[in-house]
């Protein structure tokens, strides 16, 4: 699988070639979690600068709500903002009893240029959605959850690019099925199986194989107020 995702930082012609590629310097790393379920982080697939730009235009122009949604019969609000964005024809998301408005990739071609960038260091993908969150400050959230919708297929690859504030993006194995209630010693354990990615300004991240089946992931609740954090998550609806 590593073979196949061949990362390469994202190619922007250098204008000074003196000072050659100090974006693609950012080191790559392969985590593989066992039972076929990888995670590759590149914290400088972006230059900053690029990054930036792109965060601005997202924060102004993108159409953000705040959904209701509804989990175990009780209605909450999102704890972010959310947008989603697909290619026509495709079969619509639905999640936690919310149906997001698909947006087209023309209504904000800027995100057509971000897709564009992560197909260049990921060859063969072919992302046709996406789904866009913006975190105001630290206590916006996302909770434990995979994203295992049949629409993705049994081992979907998921494309992740941050702006803006650093937050922590963990994942964890989910627990495996009629478990009994895990002794101390397991729960000291399962604390350590926690995978920890501090995800930076411009970085990528992507999970494949079979991350979603097997494992949960979360932004959680940061402890300083913070500022805006955008996160964009690539995905392909199988037809
Ligand atoms: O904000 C992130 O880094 C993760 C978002 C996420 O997990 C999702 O949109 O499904
Ligand atoms: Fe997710």
């Amino acid at each position: 699988m590593a073979s196949r995702l061949l990362l390469l930082e994202a190619r922007k012609p250098n204008p000074n070639p003196e000072t050659k590629c100090s974006e693609s310097q950012g080191k790559r790393s392969v985590t593989h979690l066992g039972g076929g379920s990888e995670v590759i982080y590149s914290p400088r697939f972006l230059s900053s600068e690029r990054a930036w730009a792109w965060f601005d235009y997202l924060d102004k122009e993108i159409p953000w709500t705040r959904p209701l949604i509804h989990v175990f019969g009780r209605s909450y609000t999102q704890p972010r903002d959310t947008c989603y964005v697909a290619s026509e024809g495709l079969t619509d998301l639905k999640y936690s009893g919310y149906q997001p408005h698909a947006y087209t990739w023309d209504e904000y071609p800027v995100l057509r240029d971000i897709l564009e960038a992560v197909h260049e260091v990921l060859p063969g993908s072919r992302f046709n959605s996406l789904l866009l969150n913006r975190y105001k400050c630290g206590s916006d959230y996302v909770a434990w959850h995979s994203d295992n919708e049949k629409l993705y297929g049994p081992t979907p690859e998921i494309a992740s690019v941050s702006f803006g504030c650093e937050r922590n993006f963990l994942l964890k194995k989910k627990p495996a099925k009629k478990e009994e209630e895990p002794s101390k010693k397991q729960s000291k354990v399962a604390l350590r199986n926690v995978h920890s990615f501090l995800l930076k300004h411009g970085s990528l991240l992507v999970m494949s194989g079979h991350t979603q089946r097997d494992w949960l992931h979360s932004v959680p609740k940061h402890s300083k107020p913070g500022s805006v954090r955008i996160n964009l998550t690539f995905r392909q609806i199988l037809l």
